[in-house]
């Protein structure tokens, strides 16, 4: 058997041959590059890949390093695309994106749409982002708000998009891909629910509680302690407060805000009930304009994926490569494509940093459907 530290020099010998070889390599695919440049190709051609997948796994009958070989072309043909996306951006090919730099939003000066009625947690969010004198209006579902901002009723609309301890807003990320509204801001409120019912009512005369069902989740653990109180969910913390108010009836009660006590006429009765001391809700605030505010530091995009082995790992690779923190990966169904996603993925930084762009440039060309929901 032959010594270890000779076949250490074997491998490493080999491997120093590998790395002139992959140099020598990476050195033609710049060549490629100021061709492709030159003649305005695009960088990924995946017929040239699979073909050379093919052609190179044919060279060895041996089944194992047939998939170790595809398996590392994969790799090296990525690293060649990646080279050539850096090119572009420095050749300045990969242009701006369709995005307009501002340097703040005009907070005093503009409309505001949230989903609800006054009291609500959006309606909280919305004045902590925008003042107390902001000029809001409510609607009745988180879609009339992406409608009102379309089609310019409203600048703005605040959205509720994930909460710390209920987890995303589904619905939310759905009509974010669906309408081409944008994110230009985010406003995390610290959500403390309160049991709200008419004036004087005292516990034992509870049935039914009312709310949003995940200010119910959030207040599981307590709610379990009262399992004869029937839950019910509605569409709005503000509005289960306004139906306890007009209904009058003190066998019901509200999970909702301190705030919707006020404006409804109830009373706290207990506070808090939920059961995270740190529950927050995200909100984002959303625009019918491409637009970032100067500095914005979190990237949104979404994308879907071909249906083939790696392909997530192929986009992420974008964002690796580059060095970017990803922060967040979500994945929705495709409605009416049985088992296919999209996917969303926050990322750290700003629409004019150069590993931004050239991230967003290579997942632009290799996903389907690329969108950048915003940059805030
Ligand atoms: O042949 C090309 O067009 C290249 O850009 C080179 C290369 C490779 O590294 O082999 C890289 C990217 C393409 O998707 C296909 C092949």
């Amino acid at each position: 058997m032959e010594d270890l530290s000779k076949l250490r020099q074997d491998i490493d010998r080999i491997d120093r041959q590998i790395v002139e070889l992959f140099e020598e390599r990476m050195g033609v695919s710049r060549q490629v590059a100021e061709y492709k440049i030159a003649n305005g190709k695009k960088v990924l051609d995946r017929a040239r890949e699979l073909e050379k997948l093919e052609t190179l796994g044919n060279l060895t009958n041996d089944s194992f390093n047939r998939h170790g070989i595809q398996e590392l072309f994969q790799q090296i043909m990525a690293m060649s695309r990646k080279l050539q996306y850096q090119l572009l951006a420095e050749e300045g090919v990969s242009g701006n994106l369709p995005f307009t730099r501002i340097d703040h939003i005009d907070r005093k000066h503009c409309r505001v749409v949230y989903q609800g009625v006054e009291g609500a947690y959006a309606h909280e969010a919305t004045l902590q982002y925008f003042g107390k004198d902001a000029n809001a209006f409510h609607v009745p579902t988180w879609r009339d708000c992406m409608e009102a901002i379309k089609e310019g009723v409203a600048d703005y609309a605040v959205l509720p998009i994930e909460n710390s301890s209920a987890g995303e807003v589904n619905d939310i990320y759905d009509l974010l891909e669906e309408y081409d509204n944008y994110i230009v801001g985010e406003q995390i409120l610290k959500i403390n629910h309160a049991l709200l019912g008419l004036p004087g009512t005292s516990l034992d005369e509870i049935r039914t509680v009312y709310s949003h069902p995940q200010a119910l989740m959030q207040c599981s653990v307590y709610l379990d302690k009262h399992s004869d109180w029937q839950r019910i969910s509605l569409s709005n913390t503000a509005m289960a407060a306004r139906k306890v108010a007009e209904d009058k009836d003190r066998s019901q009660v509200a999970i909702g805000s301190p705030a919707a006590a006020g404006y409804h006429g109830l009373e706290v009765l207990e506070m808090p009930i939920n059961h995270n001391r740190f529950n927050s809700t995200r909100f984002i605030i959303v625009t019918n304009r491409k637009m970032y505010e100067a500095d914005a530091k979190k990237v949104s995009i979404c994308f879907e994926l071909p249906h083939t082995s790696g392909s997530l790992y192929n986009i992420l690779s974008h964002i690796i490569y580059n060095d970017l923190n990803m922060c967040k990966i979500e994945s929705r169904p495709i409605p009416e494509r049985n088992w296919e996603y999209h996917f969303f993925v926050d990322f750290e930084g700003n629409l004019d940093d150069s590993a931004v762009k050239n991230a967003i440039r290579g997942i632009m060309e290799e996903a389907v459907n690329f969108k950048i929901l915003g940059n805030y």
